[in-house]
This record gives C-alpha cells, structure tokens and sequence, in this order.
C-alpha cells in the first residue's frame, strides 16, 4: 500500500511542463545516474553496503536519491529514484550480484531456450518482489518536499533480455543476437515475459509517488533496424500504451524512451506513446528536430565525457546544446547517457550552471522575438 498521507506540493514542474508541450521560462535540466558514483557522499555509503542493499532499503534509497539534489541545491529540475534496471531480472527470480569496479554478474544466466520456462517464475506480483522500490518511491518523494518531480524507470525488455542471457556487461551481446535468430519465438515469449513485469512495475511506480517514467534500451543501438523493429520497438511501444491504458488520464504521468544508439528509430519513437525522446550525443539536435517535427519533446544529449574535458569545453558545449535545442519548449536538456564516475564534481557543477544560463538567455532572445513580430503584425 502506498503511503496514504498526502504528497507534498510540488514547487518546480518545469521537467512536466516540457514534457507536455508547455512552454518552459528555461530549459530544465537532470542527468542520468545523477545519484552514484561520482559523488564522495554516494562512495562512502557504498563502503559500508553492498548495491542491492541499498536499492532495497527505503531509508537508504532515500538518502542516496536525496545526494545530487542536495549538493546542487536547486539546479537539478528532477530527481531519479536510487534502483537499478536489473531489479526485474532479480523479481522474476535470477540471482544478479554487482561486483565493484566492474558492474553486474549473473551467476546463472539463462543458455537454453528451454529455461525461459525452468528458470524464471511464470507470473510475478509485482507488490511482493519489488514493493521495496514502491517504498523507497514513497519516502523520497516525502522527503523531496515538493522540490523537483520524481522519476521513476525500469530497463526495456531487449536489454533485460541480453543481461539475462549475456550475464553481465558484453561487448558484441552475441549471445543475446544468437537468441534473436536460433530462437526467434523464445525470444518473443522472453521479451513478452519481461514486457508484463515492466508495465506492472511502472503502474505500481507511479502509484507509489513517481511522477514521470523513463524506459532504458541501452542496448537498443546494438540491433540493426529490422531488428529493433521486430525485438524493441514493438515492446517499447505497448509499455507506453498498457501503463497509459492502465493508470487512465487521471493517474497517467509523463513517459521517457530512450534507446540508446538507435537513430535510425527516432521517426517510429515519436509516435508510439512517449511524450519525450532520450537522445545519446550522436545526434544532432537539428536533425533530430527535424525528424520528430515537434511531435514529443527531445532529451538530452552532451557526450558524458565533455564533463572531463575542462571548464572551456563543458561551457563551450553545453552553450551549444542549448541554443541548437532551443529553450523555451519540447526540451529538456541532459546528458547523452549516464554521468560517468570519474566526472568531476565540479564539472557537473558547471554543466548545470552553463544550462541554466543559456537556457535563460535563449528564453528571453525568443520572447524578444515574439513581442517584435506581434509588433509588426500590429503596426
Ligand atoms: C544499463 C543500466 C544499468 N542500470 C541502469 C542502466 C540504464 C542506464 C544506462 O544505460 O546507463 C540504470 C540505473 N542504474 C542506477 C540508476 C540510479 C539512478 C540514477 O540514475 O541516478 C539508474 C537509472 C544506479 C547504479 N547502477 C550501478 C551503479 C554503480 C554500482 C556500484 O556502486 O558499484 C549505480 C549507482 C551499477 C550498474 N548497473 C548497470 C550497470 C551496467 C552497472 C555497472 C556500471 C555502472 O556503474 O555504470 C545496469
């Protein structure tokens, strides 16, 4: 049950408005993975508790997701719940451990086609595997008192896949592709499998106090486009539409794809249901703006690794991001994928500042603008 006290008001909905439609006085701005490594405060929980420990204990999720919104006081338009896309392989009943410094380990991936049926649970209930993250969702969002929205998010159902059968990072994912064309119909029954959990999840997410949600294919741009056609977009697109069905127009809140790599989708991604498009840094803004024609608002998209590169470039790029973008709609500004752990905390510091500058300055340039040529179709 989610927490039935009321949730605090909320005073910036810059991030919702954007998403929407809306005109926005500035770009809002957030960051993948905003909450982790990179941060000293998120490095010294995690000496004294392992990953999944903290994903499944509300009070330290809450902290944790609390870090970057803190430490930036009010330059960060939205927060990410502390979780992790692999929290769904882990409810549908693999065992996933995260090893330091290199990431995710399945001990028993998945290797026949048969253990789809073996190895994994037939239903899952949702409220019991993972009702942790619904009360970590609650209690942050308590404890954000109003300050930025909460997203929530889960991995779309080809990357969940391929972790499942990968077990861990990879570098070609061939083991995954082999599925793909050995075992085309378990694969299906897999990413159909998977695709329930997502939508039960997401809808238990934003009853519990998320108000946005953003879908990871992070390993969307690993597929070709006939594949992503027949394996990704399919089950991104009923995510969108089961939650949307399921929450109604009341309850319903707006929702992020992002497939990472995947440009050659970005036309079909406009309109399967998704208010906003997540864009890796391979894009460039005026082609991607060109192909969605203002049809969902664009996320996005700086290299993570400018946040490296020293004062002059994060500046000089971040500058460039959002006036190519434009500010005052259909964007909200981020990075291309996840912040890197070796970014300096300064660095971030300065990317959020830049936007938020420029984003003000782009904003007050367009209103001159729009008073100039009422002007002259009054005059
Ligand atoms: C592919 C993927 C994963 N997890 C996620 C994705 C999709 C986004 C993307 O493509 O980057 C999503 C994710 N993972 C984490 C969040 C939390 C919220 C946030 O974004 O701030 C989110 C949204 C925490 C995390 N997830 C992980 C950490 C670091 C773990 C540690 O402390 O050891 C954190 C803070 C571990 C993780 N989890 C995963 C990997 C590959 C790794 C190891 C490498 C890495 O750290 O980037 C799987």
């Amino acid at each position: 049950m989610a927490d039935p006290k009321p949730f605090p008001p909320l005073k910036n909905d810059l991030i919702l408005r954007a998403a929407r439609g809306e005109k926005t006085e500035r770009a809002p701005v957030w960051v993948m993975r905003q909450a982790g490594r990179y941060l000293p405060e998120f490095r010294e929980e995690r000496v004294m508790n392992d990953f999944f420990k903290i994903c499944r204990t509300p009070e330290l999720a809450t902290k944790v997701t609390l870090q970057p919104i803190d430490r930036y006081d009010g330059l960060l338009d939205a927060s990410i719940i502390f979780s992790d896309i692999l929290v769904i392989p882990q409810a549908l009943g693999m065992e996933v451990e995260m090893v330091p410094g290199k990431g995710p380990h399945f001990p028993d991936p998945l290797v026949k086609p048969e253990e789809v049926h073996t190895k994994l649970k037939e239903s899952v209930d949702v409220n019991k595997e993972l009702q942790y993250v619904f009360d970590a969702i609650t209690m942050t969002r308590h404890a954000l008192n109003g300050r930025v929205p909460l997203i929530g998010f889960v991995g779309a159902p080809w990357t969940l896949m391929s972790y499942m059968i990968e077990g861990g990072g990879s570098k070609t994912l061939s083991k995954a592709k082999e599925w793909l064309y050995k075992y085309p119909q378990e694969s299906h029954e897999l990413l159909r499998r998977i695709t329930d959990v997502c939508v039960d999840f997401l809808v238990g997410q934003v009853r519990a106090g998320a108000q946005m949600l953003q879908v990871f294919e992070s390993w969307g741009g690993e597929l070709g486009p006939h594949e992503f056609e027949q394996f990704s977009l399919p089950y991104l697109a009923q995510i969108a539409t089961r939650v949307k069905e399921i929450l109604g127009r009341d309850e319903s809140v707006p929702m992020t794809v992002f497939a990472k790599g995947s440009w050659y989708a970005l036309d079909k991604l406009a309109v399967i249901g998704y208010e906003t498009v997540s864009l890796d840094w391979t894009y460039s803004p005026t082609a991607a703006k060109a192909v969605t024609k203002g049809r969902v608002t664009l996320q996005g998209n700086m290299d993570p690794s400018v946040l490296l590169g020293g004062d002059e470039a994060i500046v000089a790029t971040a500058t460039r991001m959002v006036r190519e973008f434009g500010s005052t709609g259909r964007y909200i500004a981020n990075l291309g994928h996840g912040i890197l752990p070796s970014v300096p905390v300064e660095g971030m510091e300065l990317f959020l500042k830049t936007v938020h500058r420029v984003g003000l300055e782009v904003a007050a340039e367009e209103k001159a603008k729009e008073i100039k040529s009422d002007m002259n179709i009054l005059g």
